[in-house]
């Protein structure tokens, strides 16, 4: 593929493993980071240590902590960063941006206020690129994509050509992307694990075995795929990559973030505490809230989500939580199909 200048917003563990795939790609890449001490880092230094200690970057890879600068020009820009700060930071780089730039986000979440997935939150603030934005998600843990450990993911656009050029940019023989039509289960998918990774976290922490951890994965994947196609996502969507997937590798892996979270908070940390200790972003905090919100709103049940819900915010013991999802009415498993309802 012809080489590409592309820009990556987030000098976080994502956006700079995303960035080393780039340049395995010989893309001309700028590393945006908004904390100067990180963006020189990566210039004299070739390290993050902040995200990710210990591992050699690239000489080529450039940072700069000016916006504008990071954008300028830029066949391809890729929004890399925590799920609460894109509308922020696509709106500061709306006028700096080309014309005919294709635009991908990576961020697994919602905004909060608004219960909006990214690719609404950054079509509202780019409107003349609706057609132009994709979302990667899967199974990833940047950790391991930095060390070229195989690794396979979606990219998912309206449009399939976009996912094609974006396939085409990053794919790389230990990078596999495949393209997606279903943005919106994609980004329900990859948001939604997250709550559930807490949920396994905890459940670890609390000392509850594998039972209870498959347990949780596989009725987690259940309310999952519930919320989504009451958002009109397509069901067969939640067994791929961005939703059993990733399901599985964050609920397994010491890597993620929310499971850490969660075992914290399962041997006894409060959440305050718990995000104190924490680093790195804990998206499915808030895509508790939201997801909690978006149930209440559509009408649709999610039994684990609201009692995550409760022990979060509204300071219910963890293992009365589980206990009440155990004693909870009597039920089939594949209600939804058999009733034919969703
Ligand atoms: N890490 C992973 O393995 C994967 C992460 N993701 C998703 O990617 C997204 C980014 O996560 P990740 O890189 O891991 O997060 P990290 O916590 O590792 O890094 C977050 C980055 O975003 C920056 N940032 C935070 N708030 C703002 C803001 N308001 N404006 C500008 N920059 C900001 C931080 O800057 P500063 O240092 O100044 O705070 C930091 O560079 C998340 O939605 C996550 O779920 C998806 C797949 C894999
Ligand atoms: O999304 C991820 C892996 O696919 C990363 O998960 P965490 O944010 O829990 O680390």
């Amino acid at each position: 593929m012809k080489k590409k200048k592309v820009a990556v917003l987030g000098g976080g563990s994502w956006g700079t493993a995303l960035a080393t795939v780039l340049i395995d790609n010989g893309h001309e890449v700028s590393l945006w980071s908004r904390r100067k001490s990180v963006a020189e880092e990566i210039n004299t230094c070739h390290r993050n240590e902040s995200y990710l200690p210990g591992i050699d970057l690239p000489e080529s890879l450039q940072a700069t902590d000016s916006l504008q600068k990071a954008v300028k020009e830029k066949d391809v820009v890729l929004f890399v960063l925590p799920s609460q700060s894109v509308r922020d930071v696509a709106r500061q780089a709306a006028p700096h941006l080309k014309k005919e730039v294709i635009v991908m986000h990576a961020s697994k979440g919602f905004e909060l206020e608004s219960q909006k997935r990214i690719s609404e939150v950054l079509g509202e603030e780019l409107p003349d690129l609706t057609q132009r934005i994709a979302v990667l998600s899967g199974p990833s843990h940047a950790e391991e994509v930095v060390k070229k450990s195989p690794t396979t993911v979606v990219v998912a656009s309206i449009c399939p050509k976009v996912a094609e050029e974006l396939q085409s940019l990053l794919i790389t023989s230990a990078f596999r992307v495949y393209t997606h039509p279903d943005v919106v289960g994609v980004e329900v998918g990859g948001s939604l694990k997250n709550i559930i990774a807490l949920g396994a976290g905890l459940s670890d922490g609390l000392g509850y075995g594998d039972n209870a951890k498959a347990a949780l994965i596989t009725r987690g994947l259940a309310e999952i795929a519930r919320l989504g196609m009451a958002m009109d996502a397509q069901a067969i969507t939640f067994a791929g990559l961005s939703g059993v997937g990733d399901l599985v590798v964050t609920c397994t892996s010491r890597h993620s973030r929310n499971w850490r979270a969660g075992n914290l908070l399962g041997q006894g940390y409060s959440l305050e505490e718990v995000l104190e200790k924490m680093d790195m972003v804990v998206e499915g905090v808030k895509t508790t809230q939201a997801a909690y919100r978006l149930a209440e709103r559509l009408g649709v049940d999610m039994p684990i989500t609201k009692e995550l819900y409760a022990v979060l915010f509204e300071g219910k013991q963890p293992k009365k939580a589980v206990q009440d999802l155990m004693s909870r009415g009597k039920t089939d498993e594949m209600e939804e199909m058999i009733r034919g309802t969703r």
